[in-house]
């Protein structure tokens, strides 16, 4: 160890062994310690050996330290974070116990009010939708403890009314110098049904319930409106011919959650389990706070609050995306959603003459695209289209203008996928995305399903590969050319790539039409320039545009656009810093001869002799130009 290291190394142990130290220091003289070999073992100042030797004593004597539960020497940190646990967490099985105790319960106005009615001898009225009293179920424990809430937002249920007139019944008779005659205690005015017109399972049903309507009357008829549904007011009228008997019940859409929560039930056991409700229940289950629709991620937002116009709509309305076709029936409406919103192109158009040279890439493809799509009668049997192209080529070069190209100008259904649109991190959905799309383009024939960089969708299949991008090419392989597709489908894909070299060769046979798309010859440099110099100012003559594409020899499309930009940057640098703010547009120079050189100087081809070679090889090998 180095002096200073090993100065420090005998302070540290002078003072562990001096006896004055805390169990603090010396848990912090062992942890440098710890650290000093470390690091000496790093820096090779100790052999492994040693290091692992000095690193076994110091742990123990650490860790002694650390864990012994003998105040003068240790730490005891074990049993201090789990004290440290135990104190601050509480056990869920503790008992919950209400705030709320027999005295304060007294203290509640409407109990007041009851109490005064009791002791007055007079019925009292209590509306139910202004006081929501749940009560604890007996399982909770002690069934006759208090345990009553108030709240204002919600009209219980008849067995809930039921439940809180026996507590309270309790309660008030067991309380000092209160005697209540259950007779004038609020109950139920009707038979307990449940808001869907079943027979309620869950409230009781015998005893108290044909008597004390006048326990529920008129003082807040709205929310009452809400509470009882048209089966409610009928049985209400049925018994009681009072004036709200007449009343037009309003029908709400509103719903408990345990009101939804029966209805679910109801669903999944019965066969028919909308059968008889009343046709305002039915609108709200399709609605109900979107509860029973069933969620994913590209489901759209629907507000809880059904608006006016939406309220007619809704009652025949599918909350699910509606598939038009039969034929798509299968497949998941969000699959299907996304891909019909997410995968069609719509970009800016390009037109065949805004691609420079590559003549014969053109010709084919506007014999494989175009024609057919305009003569489908004459293009048959042999004449039939492939089902495949791939365009392969440097970068740079237009691969992805000409699918751009294609879109604009083949009529066609025009699909635009990357690779990773089709893969998804959930086992089977790349698939069931790759079967789908096919499936669409198929009910929008003719279409064209273009793929960029289609490589990293079908490249070689190996062995050490995910299993869902293996399945995925799989699927896309049978869907190009599988039993599955008929012969006359006109569905074109138009993969582009350039790394033909690394696609699987049963993609390569399907995509029977492979077109080199390769680095623009002069003429093609010369109408790269000469496009884009056609929108701005320029004073470049045939003879300096001439040099210009001489020496762009090597250069890609995407090279002769940036060195257009380059140039067109030329006029903007020869200002003077302090006249950019201030200069008009018309005042900049044009862009002269002077600076494409200058822009030469520092745009160089990205295209290389050895890769130009590979592409040239490949075309060679199984290219279909000439
Ligand atoms: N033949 C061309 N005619 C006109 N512009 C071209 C041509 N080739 C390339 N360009 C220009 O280069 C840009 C890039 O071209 P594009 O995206 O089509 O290249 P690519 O072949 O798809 O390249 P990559 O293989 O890297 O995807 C185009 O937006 C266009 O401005
Ligand atoms: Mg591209």
């Amino acid at each position: 160890m180095s002096g200073a290291h090993l100065e420090e190394w005998q302070h540290r142990s002078f003072d562990i062994s001096s006896g004055s130290c805390t169990p603090e220091q010396k848990a912090d003289a062992y942890r440098a310690h710890i650290l000093s070999i470390q690091y000496a073992w790093a820096s090779s100042q100790l052999s492994q050996a040693g290091a692992a030797g000095l690193l076994r004593t110091y742990s123990e004597r650490y860790a002694a330290v650390l864990d012994s539960d003998d105040p003068q020497t240790g730490l005891n940190n074990y049993a201090e974070s789990a004290l440290h646990l135990a104190r601050s967490q509480r056990n869920l099985s503790d008992k919950w116990e209400s705030p709320l105790t027999a005295d304060s319960v007294l203290q509640i106005p409407s109990v007041q009010r009851m109490i005064q009615a009791s002791s007055g001898r007079e019925s009292f009225r209590v509306a139910p939708a202004d006081v929501d009293i749940p009560v604890g179920h007996e399982s909770r424990g002690d069934p006759g403890s208090a345990q009553v809430q108030f709240t204002a937002s919600r009209a219980p249920s008849s067995s809930e009314v039921n439940n809180v007139t026996r507590n309270l019944t309790e309660r008030l008779r067991t309380s000092d110098g209160i005697s209540v005659n259950p007779s004038v205690v609020p109950q139920p005015a009707v038979r307990p049904q449940s808001a869907f017109g079943h027979s309620s399972s869950c409230g009781p049903s015998g005893g108290a319930q044909t008597h004390q309507s006048s326990f529920f009357p008129s003082s807040n008829p709205s929310k009452r409106k809400n509470f009882y549904s048209p089966d409610r007011s009928v049985g209400v009228s049925g018994q009681h011919g009072g004036p709200e008997a007449t009343e037009p019940r309003a029908v709400s859409n509103f719903k408990t959650a345990r009101e939804q929560f029966i209805v679910d039930q109801q669903k999944k056991h019965s066969c028919q389990p909308q059968r008889g409700h009343p046709p305002g229940m039915a609108a709200a289950m399709k609605k109900s706070l979107g509860a029973n629709r069933s969620r994913g991620a590209f489901s759209k937002f629907v507000s809880p609050i059904p608006r006016p116009e939406e309220e007619d709509s809704s009652k025949n309305s599918n909350p699910e995306p509606q598939i038009l076709d039969e034929r798509l029936k299968n497949f998941e409406p969000k699959i299907v959603e996304l891909i019909m919103s997410e995968i069609m192109d719509h970009g800016p158009p390009v037109a065949w003459d805004d691609i420079a040279g590559l003549e014969f890439a053109k010709t084919t493809i506007k014999e494989i695209v175009v024609w057919p799509m305009l003569r489908p009668d004459i293009f048959t049997g042999l004449r039939g289209p492939p089902k495949g192209i791939l365009l392969f080529g440097p970068p740079g070069t237009g691969k992805t203008l000409i699918g751009k190209c294609i879109a604009c100008q083949s009529g066609a259904t025009f699909f635009s996928i990357s690779a990773s649109s089709l893969t998804s991190k959930w086992v089977g959905e790349g698939e069931k995305m790759v079967r789908a799309l096919f499936a669409i383009a198929r009910c929008h024939q003719p279409a064209v399903i273009f793929i960029d960089e289609i490589d990293s969708l079908l490249s070689q299949r190996t062995d050490g590969e995910h299993d869902s991008s293996r399945r995925i090419k799989t699927e896309f392989l049978v869907q190009l050319d599988g039993a599955a597709t008929a012969a006359d489908d006109r569905i074109l894909v138009v993969g582009a790539t350039n790394r033909p070299q690394e696609i699987d060769e049963a993609a390569r046979r399907r995509l029977a039409k492979r077109l080199y798309v390769p680095l623009p010859e002069a003429g093609a440099r010369r109408q790269i320039v000469t496009n884009l110099m056609a929108r701005e100012r320029n004073h470049l003559r045939g003879q300096e545009l001439e040099s210009v594409v001489a020496a762009t020899e090597g250069f890609s499309g995407a090279d002769m656009t940036q060195l257009c930009r380059e140039a067109a940057l030329g006029p903007i640098r020869s200002i003077q810093l302090n006249d950019i703010a201030t200069i008009s547009a018309d005042q900049v120079r044009p862009i002269l001869y002077a600076d494409f050189q200058e822009a030469l100087k520092t745009v160089r081809p990205s295209v290389s002799a050895k890769d130009l070679e590979l592409y040239e090889d490949w075309n060679k090998t199984f290219g279909c130009g000439r």
